[in-house]
């Protein structure tokens, strides 16, 4: 139960619909003790009416009196039993929302690293399912739990007094099955727990089938999913026929044990009887409904105890998570404008989960409103300075100061806040355009998103939809071209019009006549803004204040474009490359 304190808090803070709640459900409990001796009192009024006893009037008077007092407890019980589940269940519903809310806050709050070391579906699992299994111990097991209490509570004294040799007799098989029952609740989960990894390994297998199907059809790799789709299918099918065949002792069991206690009850009340140790047949009728009564809270404490022992596992996993810190935390300085000055002091920099060293001794300055270019042959680093700059990642070595000083103290709020990043793989949600673009200003309104898309040199293309700037993309903006997409990504950082823009290979799948058009229109939109672009393309370079050529994570060469071509070296290279790429 150590990891289920975590949910104390959330007890706390709906202790008076809780304590209300169990209040109702004694009270339900107590209305529901009413029938059976009602019930025996019908029987013995039958019995004396039959010995002659009574006369018919009276015994008709006695039996509209029993049965009225049966069904008032009956409506009352049912309406106690509603407002039970208005109060506890509401609770739980409450507490789920809660703890859903409290972990999604915090994976928000967790860095990249974070993200990178476990997988989605992990990420997904624990704020869905194990929510749920911590969700049946704050309400359906406090509900059965004090139901169960309370039944023991009342009615087994109770049946002790009234008769105890039969309640001996009739109680003798119950633990028998709750026991059972905790135990096939084990096996059931254990089954259901490899039937529900299996699930999301079909799942991931299904999601990815169909992600890569234009990759899948082009090297006709079909019959090889169908056959590898077929074999998971088979072992699902084994594991939940596996479930199945345990699933299906569950009341076969319960059904025996009641017919057990019911047995005993017949018989050893039968011989009381027939001894004259009790004076009526009622009684064996009331025993009977309290077996009954019996079974399904006494098979719930096994079914409890495996619920509590799953919500401890779940909320250990869930525990597990927000008790991470993020490595990325925020100085907790105040809020500061951002001019724009980006300094690298001898910056190394190595990816703690890989071990790749993606930086080495790194300087440079860029000011206010200057342009920077950085070319590089792949894995060079290029990426890896953005990325610091954003403070998605904290230097090993060196310092990097945002406006002289360290990135480290800057809040990190103001800092992102200051950023327009167009990653190299642009993301776009399931979403319309229009919000997609309006992601990076929430308050932007049509015209301001059309301009932005201009800018972007993605506006006639988006027009040219049937429904414009209300097309929905689908997973991933499948719909867009590459082109298109990191066009709509430009638009949503300049709508943002932050202190510094982060463009990061964003014009790589534009052809070479769009890519000039963009790049006017961001000299124009970045004119007083710190700028750097990562780049392939001399294009990009050519009006730079300044460029810098990185080489295995160091600086290769820098200077201007006029600097550059003087010295032999890569940007020469490339230059003329692409010049003689451009005139062919
Ligand atoms: N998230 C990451 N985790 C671990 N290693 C990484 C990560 N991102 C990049 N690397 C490694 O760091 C090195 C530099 O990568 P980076 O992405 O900065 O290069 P790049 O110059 O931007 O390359 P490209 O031009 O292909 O985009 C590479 O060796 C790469 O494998």
């Amino acid at each position: 139960m150590k990891e289920l304190r975590h949910l104390n808090k959330y007890f706390r803070k709906y202790w008076v619909k809780l304590f209300l709640g169990v209040l109702i459900t004694i009270i339900a409990r107590v209305f529901q003790l009413v029938m059976p001796s009602y019930v025996k009192n019908i029987v013995e009024v039958v019995e004396k009416y039959s010995a002659g006893e009574l006369a018919l009037e009276a015994a008709r008077s006695d039996l509209l009196e029993y049965i009225a007092i049966i069904v008032g407890a009956a409506l009352l019980s049912g309406f106690f039993t509603f407002l039970m589940r208005q109060t506890i269940i509401n609770v739980s519903r409450y507490i789920e929302y809660d703890l859903k809310n409290e972990v999604f806050d915090h994976y928000q709050r967790l860095s990249l690293n974070f993200y990178k070391s476990n997988r989605t579906g992990d990420l997904m699992n624990r704020i869905s399912e194990d929510v749920s299994q911590v969700r049946l111990y704050a309400g359906p097991a406090i509900m059965y739990g004090i139901q169960t209490l309370t039944l023991f509570a009342c009615l087994i004294p109770l049946m002790f007094i009234k008769a105890p040799t039969i309640a001996f007799y009739a109680l003798v098989p119950l633990p028998v099955l709750s026991v059972l029952i905790y135990w096939i609740s084990r096996i059931i989960h254990q089954r259901s727990t490899r039937v529900q990894a299996f699930l999301s390994s079909l799942s991931t297998f299904a999601q990815e089938s169909f992600s890569g199907i234009s990759v899948i059809k082009a090297y006709a790799m079909e019959p090889r999913i169908n056959r590898e789709a077929g074999s998971l299918a088979l072992e699902g099918k084994d594991k939940s026929m596996d479930l199945a065949k345990v699933n299906a002792w569950f009341f076969p069991l319960m059904i025996l044990l009641i017919g057990v206690s019911n047995i005993f009850v017949i018989y050893v009340g039968g011989m009381q009887y027939f001894r004259g140790e009790i004076s009526s047949l009622g009684t064996i009728l009331e025993f009977i409904i309290y077996v009954n009564m019996l079974t399904w809270p006494v098979a719930i404490v096994g079914w409890l105890t495996s619920i509590v022992q799953r919500a401890e596992a779940s909320q250990k996993r869930i525990n597990e998570f927000l008790d991470q810190e993020p490595d990325i935390a925020d100085p907790g300085t105040p809020p500061v404008p951002i001019r724009g000055k980006i300094e690298f002091d001898r910056v190394s920099f190595t990816y703690p989960d890989t071990g790749i060293r993606a930086l080495r001794n790194l300087s440079f300055t860029v000011n206010p409103g200057e342009t920077l270019t950085i070319l590089g042959k792949t894995g060079s680093g290029k990426s890896t300075i953005l990325d610091l700059i954003a403070r998605l990642y904290d230097v090993n070595d060196g310092t990097i100061r945002i406006d002289d000083k360290p990135v480290e103290e800057i809040n990190l709020d103001s800092l992102r806040s200051a950023i327009g990043a167009v990653p190299q793989d642009a993301f776009l949600f399931s979403d319309t355009i229009e919000n997609n673009i309006r992601f990076g200003r929430e308050q932007a309104g049509l015209e301001q998103i059309r301009e932005a898309a201009a800018q972007a040199v993605v506006d006639k293309n988006i027009e040219g939809f049937a429904k414009g700037y209300q097309t929905v993309l689908g997973e991933r903006g499948i719909t867009l071209s590459g082109g298109q997409k990191q066009r709509v990504s430009i638009a949503r950082a300049l709508i943002k019009d932050p202190v510094i823009y982060l463009f990061d290979d964003c014009l790589s799948a534009v052809d070479t006549e769009t890519e000039e058009a963009i790049l006017a229109n961001l000299k124009r939109a970045s004119r007083d803004k710190t700028t750097i672009i990562v780049s392939h393309r001399i294009s990009s370079a050519i009006n730079a204040d300044k460029i810098l050529v990185l080489e295995d994570g160091r600086i290769l060469q820098q200077g201007t474009h006029s600097e550059l071509l003087e010295t032999e070296g890569y940007y020469k290279e490339l230059y003329i490359n692409q010049l003689s790429g451009k005139e062919n």
